[in-house]
């Protein structure tokens, strides 16, 4: 395996004076291509925070971030856009999906929009993506009408519709039941098998965390196992 992605002491600062929060204080981590790790800590330790600067939302107050070669923290906000929108996929504990669009409209969305069309291979790979998540029966279901688990395998499916190299996970199965749970990382860990997709899950729930290869415990700002 290699290096997909690098941080080194990343330092999060939210606030200033004595309001200021040290969330980050000097956090490294490496992510080989193809792994799926569990991210765990307390809450309020950093896990969305460290996500979200990841995924390139949101720049560190200090510290080094590289993925694919490329340094993202002189990245300008377009370059960061184009980066984000084919390399990483984000899966949130709330769905997001658009009630009245169906599951594949959902899936293609974001495609459709940055592409200004619906191209009929964003479709193609938009159905296959759901066949594969077992929504076979549901792909022209309006989102509204699906179970929570299902949503969730709908927002999986949008989270793959790019090809990402890198899926984050945002307590995926927060909300969901152990079934429904089960069911989800079940098919994460088949996308991680069968394309190499990179997954970083952060969750609350030691099941879900003993599903992946890796323990990534975060603690005080810092890795901390
Ligand atoms: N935009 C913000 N402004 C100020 N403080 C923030 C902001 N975002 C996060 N924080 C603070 O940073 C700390 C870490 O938050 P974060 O959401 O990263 O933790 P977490 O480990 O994901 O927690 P949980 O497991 O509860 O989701 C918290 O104390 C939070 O209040």
């Amino acid at each position: 395996m290699s290096a997909l992605l690098e941080v080194r002491d990343l330092v999060k600062t939210f606030g200033v004076g004595d309001a200021a929060t040290r969330v980050l204080r000097g956090l490294s981590l490496t992510l080989e291509a193809g792994e799926m790790a569990a991210l765990l800590g307390p809450s309020g330790s950093g896990k969305s925070t460290l996500l979200t600067i990841l995924g390139t939302l949101m720049k560190p107050s200090s510290g080094g971030y590289t993925m694919l070669g490329q340094d993202l923290i002189a990245a300008q906000d377009s370059e960061l856009t184009a980066f984000r929108n084919l390399h990483i996929g984000f899966v949130f504990q709330f769905h997001n999906l658009l009630p009245d669009f169906t599951a594949l409209e959902n899936v293609i969305f974001p495609t459709a929009v940055r592409e200004g069309r619906e191209t009929p291979s964003a479709r193609a790979r938009g159905r296959d993506l759901l066949v594969r998540m077992g929504l076979e029966e549901r792909i022209n279901f309006p989102s509204v009408k699906l179970s929570g688990g299902q949503k969730q395998r709908v927002a999986v499916a949008r989270a793959l519709m790019n090809g990402p190299e890198l899926v984050l996970a945002d307590e995926p199965t927060g909300n969901l039941d152990r079934v429904s749970a089960m069911q989800v990382m079940d098919l994460i860990a088949q996308i991680n098998r069968e394309e190499g997709t990179t997954f970083l899950i952060s969750t609350h729930d030691e099941k879900i965390a003993d599903l992946c290869r890796r323990r990534i415990v975060v603690g005080d700002g810092l890795v901390t196992g």
